[in-house]
């Protein structure tokens, strides 16, 4: 079977949609030529959508995994609610279960891997519903413990705190939502966030800032995408009239719906403790979520499997087969 990389609109697998609690979403699904070993979903995070599992899912499905790609809520042909509880970690896991019943039927499992915010996210799922976890993996997300203080961000970063989460102050904010719209900015958009650089080395993003607007005009492939891949971002991205980032940007947008859910949840009681496998994937190069933001997770997991891959926050593509042999050497001992 073909592993290379899905190419955009690639006839190896088929993109279907589901109304999940209300939503449609749309999603890859990649099914195994021969009999299926297990299902697994894969969970993008930001600025990304399904087609960014595309160096996984043709391996995943060589293996004999039936793969399930959401584009998550928000983006690309999956609906973006107006109302915030609708990006709510609480809500997303929901929507994932939902989705995967689907699948698996109501006493079945899957595998569940993200990757960024869709890291962040598993985690919350495997705690939330671990009854529908056979085995979960993180490319470059940390555990965030839920976290049941009411900090704002905003006040973290006054007080010098988590300096790597800058960005996300602009991004919760109503710049990037009103300056990038529209065909001609997605690019230069996606360009920024994909690495371009200008003619001295300038880059349109930072963590530390942001998008920096006044350099977008500068910037020049290589980048992480060839032509067609951003083609097909600036196409799917543009599914969602004007502000196409809206519903991407919402994510940003749920820190104090989120404290507020898990304080409520927190008052159970019931420890964060993982019983089920689980892989943690750090990239030696996230600027975003450096792998010394992972000190300390071992202690909530009973059978933790951690590795690394030397890339950048873009490792599934920029270390693809390092990430996919890593998945398949832990899914070996981890299903038996
Ligand atoms: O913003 C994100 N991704 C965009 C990266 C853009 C980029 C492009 C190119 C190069 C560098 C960066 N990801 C989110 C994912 C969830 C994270 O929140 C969970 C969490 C905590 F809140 C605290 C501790 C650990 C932890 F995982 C917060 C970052």
């Amino acid at each position: 079977m073909d592993t290379s990389k899905l190419k955009p609109n690639d006839p190896r697998v088929k993109y279907e949609t589901k109304q999940v609690r209300g939503k449609t979403y749309s999603y890859i699904l990649g099914e195994p030529q021969g009999p299926k070993v297990d299902t697994i979903f894969l969970i993008h995070g930001w600025p990304d959508m399904a087609f960014g599992w595309r160096c996984q899912i043709p391996y995943l499905m060589s293996l004999g995994f039936q793969v399930v790609a959401p584009n998550m809520v928000g983006y690309a042909g999956t609906d973006a609610p107006q109302d915030i509880k609708e990006y709510s970690f609480q809500s997303v896991c929901a929507d994932i279960v939902a989705l995967a019943r689907e699948f698996v039927g109501e006493k079945g499992q899957i595998v569940l891997g993200g990757h960024d915010w869709g890291g962040a996210i598993i985690w919350r799922v495997a705690y939330y519903y671990p009854e529908l976890i056979k085995a979960v993996f993180s490319v470059c997300t940390p555990l965030n413990p839920i976290n049941t203080k009411r900090v704002r961000l905003e006040d973290i970063i006054a007080a010098g705190g988590l300096p790597n989460f800058k960005y996300q102050l602009q991004l919760g904010g109503p710049d990037v939502q009103a300056r990038i719209q529209g065909k001609d900015m997605l690019r230069k958009f996606f360009l920024a966030l994909f690495g371009a650089r200008g003619p001295n080395g300038e880059t349109g993003f930072n963590t530390s800032e942001g998008v920096l607007f006044d350099n977008l005009d500068k910037l020049r492939p290589p980048m992480l995408l060839d032509e067609q891949e951003l083609e097909y971002y600036i196409e799917q991205y543009s599914l969602h009239g004007p502000p196409e980032m809206r519903g991407p940007l919402n994510w940003y947008r749920t820190r104090e719906i989120n404290s507020e859910q898990e304080a409520e949840y927190a008052k159970t009681g019931r420890p964060m403790k993982y019983e089920m496998p689980a892989l943690f994937i750090s990239a030696s190069r996230d600027s975003a979520l450096p792998p010394s933001m992972s000190k300390g997770m071992d202690a909530f997991y009973t059978d933790l499997t951690r590795s690394e891959v030397n890339a950048s926050h873009w490792a599934l593509v920029e270390a693809g087969h390092e990430v996919n042999r890593q998945i398949a050497q832990w899914l070996n001992k981890a299903l038996g």
